[in-house]
């Protein structure tokens, strides 16, 4: 018999941001929930869910997983092996158990390793921050080790968020992952690397105001103002992403040495071939995901802004750079793509599509030298991510975060605001569906 919303509980192991958004939608649309965060958190925990119906909380992942149907460990990824350790052989019989981890070859592998074999697996992953509306966003699922019957059950329980279900295998998940999420955030955290190296709120200069320079501000402020572990987890533990991540440091140095060495033939060459073959012809027509008025309403400057100033936009060159040498078609995403990933399809397409505003990018490179310390700095900070990622140290990688979290954290309040409305009209305009 199948199991119901009356008869059946669901579990949350970690009850942090996407934990407590998980616990509040799933009571909220009729669910019992059984959730638990580390044993010291316990009673602050019970009073902050005090009055939400639904949702009762435990001292420990023990307690949850004995007695829940679907139990979902929401932890940080570094530690998802130790916890289903910990608590995985309390597991009840016959329940299935999911992870919503950002990378799912380490959670899998976790599940295999500590769950008693009676336990049938269904991972998630809803792609996109607990404060964005999952409506409409892609949920991805993954039946690893479950009846069909099973994977309905969780599809039951999770299709009141509205998003759309993608079925992957875990694999598919962390090959498309490392090529949406991991390199859109390496190319952001560079941004802020080389302002922070350069000492500029780049919104306070005259040559950062406009549209493109808009998003590039608010995303990656909105980065650096979220969790480290978020990030650090999904690119150092996803195998995938770290030859991302490093083509995307060679393509932002080789342009860069061609910008400095003057060869604007060959920088056009290069820029314009990768061009080619990741905006394909025959998609002049499309409409672009983002324009010019949606993009300038969004300033955290209070310049006025007459006419976009010239930008070399290494940052995009570069990532078309890289999506056309690892053969990586972004548009083919879009089904399993995060709002950010969107945003930054949207401004490196409306550089593309744009023939005059690319060649007005390309003569900057060469011309210009008024961008070059910055792009210097981009480009030292992009290889140095590189690294960061390849030699897989979390600790270093979370001091790296945390010093330039530090520098623009006076910023933060007033760009979530901004950034949270960009980021709601933006993707009003950015669905999953172009
Ligand atoms: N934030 C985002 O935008 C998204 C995150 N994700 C993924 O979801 C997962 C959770 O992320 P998020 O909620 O943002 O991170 P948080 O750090 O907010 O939440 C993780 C929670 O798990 C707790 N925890 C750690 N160990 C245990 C344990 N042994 N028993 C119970 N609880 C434990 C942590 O406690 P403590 O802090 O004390 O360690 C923390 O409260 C991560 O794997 C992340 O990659 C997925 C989609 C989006
Ligand atoms: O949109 C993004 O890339 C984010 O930064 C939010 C995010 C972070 C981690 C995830 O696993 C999914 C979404």
């Amino acid at each position: 018999m199948g199991r119901t919303k009356e008869d059946a509980s669901i579990g949350i192991i970690g009850m942090g941001d996407m934990g407590k958004m998980y616990a509040q939608r799933l009571s909220d649309a009729g669910w019992r929930i059984n959730a638990c965060d580390r044993p010291e958190n316990f009673e602050s925990l019970k009073q902050e869910f005090a009055s939400q119906k639904g949702v009762t909380i435990f001292p420990n992942g023990h307690l949850v997983s004995r007695i829940s149907d679907y139990i979902l460990y929401s932890v940080e990824a570094g530690v998802i092996d130790k916890v289903v350790a910990q608590y995985g052989l309390s597991t009840k019989v016959g329940a299935i158990v999911g992870g919503q981890t950002s990378c799912k070859a380490p959670e899998l592998a976790a599940f295999e390793k500590h769950l008693p074999s009676d336990v049938e697996i269904v991972s998630c992953h809803s792609l996109h921050g607990p404060k964005v509306n999952p409506q409409g966003q892609p949920l991805v699922l993954i039946q690893h080790r479950a009846s069909d019957e099973s994977l309905k059950f969780v599809e039951s329980i999770l299709s009141s968020f509205g998003s759309k279900h993608v079925h992957l295998t875990g694999e598919m998940h962390d090959r498309i992952t490392a090529d949406t999420q991991a390199v859109t955030h390496a190319a952001f955290l560079s941004m802020g690397t080389a302002w922070q190296a350069n000492t500029q709120f780049p919104w306070e200069h005259g040559r950062w105001v406009g549209g493109i320079e808009n998003v590039k501000i608010n995303i990656t402020l909105r980065i650096y103002s979220n969790k480290w572990h978020v990030y650090a987890g999904l690119a150092i533990l996803n195998p995938a992403a770290k030859q991302q991540i490093r083509q995307y440091a060679e393509s932002v140095t080789d342009l860069y040495k061609l910008m400095i060495g003057g060869q604007r033939e060959e920088l056009k060459r290069r820029v314009k071939a990768a061009g080619a073959s990741v905006f394909r012809p025959g998609s002049e027509g499309q409409d672009l995901l983002l324009k010019d008025d949606v993009l300038d309403r969004f300033s955290l400057s209070n310049r006025p802004r007459e006419k976009a100033p010239p930008n070399s936009h290494l940052s995009l060159l570069a990532i078309v750079d890289c999506w056309s040498k690892l053969g990586i078609v972004p548009y083919d995403h879009m089904i399993c793509s995060t709002p950010l990933f969107r945003l930054w399809l949207g401004v490196t397409e409306y550089l593309f599509r744009n023939q005059d505003l690319l060649d007005e990018a390309l003569d900057t490179a060469i011309d210009d030298s008024t961008f070059r310390s910055d792009d210097l700095e981009f480009t030292f900070a992009a290889r140095a991510w590189s690294d960061c990622v390849s030699f897989g140290d979390f600790e270093s990688y979370r001091h790296r975060f945390e010093r330039i979290a530090e520098y623009f954290a006076p910023r933060f309040p007033e760009a979530a605001t901004l950034g949270n409305e960009m980021m709601k009209t933006i993707l009003e305009k950015t669905t999953s569906n172009n």
